[in-house]
């Protein structure tokens, strides 16, 4: 089975995707410790990044399993394929493998190309076989396959006849407008009287049925299919690669990656979102944050049995992890697994267990939300199971001013009067906000005792009005997510004031991070 990816070409045709030559070094290394046999680096010629990338490619980077492909049109209608420069460009990129594009919808030939049906085939012949005589091996895509195929069957025919005849390893058939079904894309397969061992598959999104019909050639014996990672690509994108080969691997028994390469999907997945500058989809099947994450209090109390009652499969074997969510569809399961994967055992305290649940379903009806605040989750199970994490500190008063001034700056000030290890301390700072004063004030007073907190940072703070409340006088859910460089953890707060809410986050914030933090010596 041949894994093709073109996460480099097709898929930085993707909106918002910009890939450097420094990117696409990265990104290429991933695909292959990904095992991927064949990996698209892009356009040599037509895209000067993409040319820098080869170039740069034949030094810098070195393939364990992949071979590198340059990815092309046949010749144009006009020239000779030997006088092309866009030809010319794809051997000196110097790759084993060139994929060309061709046309083999008849009305593409006709509107698109301007050109009869009989240059085209010349133009895939000649392409192909001057390629191949320079040593290259061919791949050769047929654009609008399906809809050409369709159109004028024998005239599709003809094209992957003429592609085979001069010399192409595989013919590939492209649903370049993402519009087909799987039983349209078997029929077809059927139909088209070619022997299935010399096509490939490559699959636009735009039924969102890209893995199932990639899927459904492989099903009909196609040997080679093209994908892109995390399903970037052109409008809703390509094939998923990671869903395709998980699917062919655990659902199809077809060893379609080197051995120990399919657990490596979820860094590989993540790293390369990184790269591209897109956040991960956490909804992604297989390969997403939330792909094992289980929110309903019945599956937990199966989960606690049996994991794989409510899993589809393993989760480690893609490298994932399950999670269980507390939130007020919670039931005692979910709060008992969720409590022993943050390494508390409430199993041996049935009463705690069911505080705890009570506790939980009565705060998220009132705004509280759990599922992404483990950190205040957890604080809440050692309270209630006696193990209470010592506060760091107690609150005498806190005081936040907000001045606009005459100028137009608007400066915020915040006091606090906090009791630490038995010393009265106030403290004053200034931010850019009331949070931001009131954190800073906080950390003002407390590091002459926790100096580790000069290691924590504020992350990410998100604030969301409730709903069913409404205007000013809204309740107010404050997530806050903090580091200490090494881990991150997210509290959360609620209340009518969005200051006192966030308070209540930054407390259990700087409370859970010290409780953590290893003791300065
Ligand atoms: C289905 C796919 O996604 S295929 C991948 C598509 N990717 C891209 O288009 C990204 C890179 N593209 C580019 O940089 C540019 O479009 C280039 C360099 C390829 C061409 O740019 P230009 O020379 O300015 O031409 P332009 O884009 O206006 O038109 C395309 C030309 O290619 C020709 N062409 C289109 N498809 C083919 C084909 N399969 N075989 C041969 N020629 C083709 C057209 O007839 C047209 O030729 P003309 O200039 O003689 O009229
Ligand atoms: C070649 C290609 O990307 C397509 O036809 O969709």
């Amino acid at each position: 089975m041949q894994v093709y990816d073109t996460t480099l070409r097709d898929g930085g045709q993707r909106e918002g995707i910009t890939y450097s030559a420094v990117d696409k070094l990265a990104v290429a290394k991933l695909l292959d410790e990904f095992g991927v046999g064949f990996i698209e680096g892009g356009w040599p010629g037509a895209l000067p990044t993409d040319t820098e990338f080869f170039r740069r490619a034949r030094n810098e980077l070195t393939l364990k399993h992949a071979v590198l492909a340059a990815f092309g049109s046949t010749r144009k209608a006009s020239l000779r394929a030997d006088a092309d420069p866009q030809v010319k460009a794809l051997l000196d990129a110097e790759t084993p493998v060139v994929t060309l594009v061709a046309k083999s919808d008849l009305r593409h030939v006709e509107k698109a190309l301007r050109t009869t049906a009989a240059e085209n085939l010349a133009m895939v012949h000649d392409t192909v076989s001057l390629l191949v005589a320079e040593g290259r091996r061919v791949f050769v895509d047929c654009e609008h396959f399906f809809d050409g195929f369709r159109f004028d069957p024998e005239f599709t025919r003809s094209v992957v006849r003429a592609a085979l005849e001069a010399g192409a390893e595989k013919v590939v058939m492209c649903d370049t407008n993402g519009g087909m079904l799987p039983s349209m894309i078997t029929r077809a397969i059927g139909e088209l009287g070619i022997d299935v061992d010399s096509l490939g598959i490559h699959c636009q999104n735009d039924t969102s049925c890209a893995v199932a019909n990639t899927i459904a050639a492989v099903e009909a014996g196609v040997p080679h299919f093209q994908c892109t990672a995390n399903g970037y690509g052109e409008r809703p994108g390509n094939a998923d690669l990671f869903a395709v080969v998980a699917n062919l691997q655990l659902k199809l028994g077809m060893p379609v990656l080197p051995e120990g390469c399919l657990e490596q999907m979820v860094r590989v997945s993540h790293a390369i979102a990184e790269i591209a500058n897109i956040a991960p989809d956490t909804h992604q099947a297989y390969a997403g944050s939330s792909a094992f994450a289980h929110k309903a209090g019945l599956h937990a109390s199966a989960i606690k049995v049996d994991p794989l009652l409510y899993n589809h499969v393993d989760p480690s074997v893609v490298g994932n992890d399950m999670r269980i969510l507390v939130t007020e569809m919670a039931g005692r399961a979910s709060i008992e697994l969720k409590s022993r994967e943050l390494g508390l055992d409430l199993a041996g305290h049935p009463e705690a267990l069911s505080r705890v649940t009570d506790r939980v379903k009565h705060l998220e009806t009132r705004g509280w939300s759990f599922e992404a605040a483990d950190a205040s989750f957890e604080l809440m199970v050692r309270a209630e199971l006696d193990q209470a994490t010592a506060r760091p500190f107690g609150l005498e008063s806190y005081r936040v001013l907000v001045e606009h001034r005459e100028d137009g700056a608007v400066v915020s000030e915040a006091t606090v009067k906090v009791r630490v290890r038995g010393e009265r301390v106030i403290a004053t700072a200034e931010g850019n906000g009331p949070v931001n004063a009131l954190d800073e004030a906080l950390r003002v007073a407390l590091t002459k005792h926790y100096p580790e907190l000069k290691g924590f940072e504020l992350n990410d703070y998100k604030v969301r009005i409730l709903e069913g409340s409404h205007g000013t006088d809204a309740v107010t859910r404050v997530l806050v997510e903090t580091s200490d460089g090494d881990r991150s953890w997210t509290t959360v707060g609620v209340h009518e004031n969005v200051v006192e809410a966030s308070w209540h986050a930054l407390v259990d914030a700087l409370t859970y991070g010290l409780a953590r933090s290893p003791v300065p010596s």
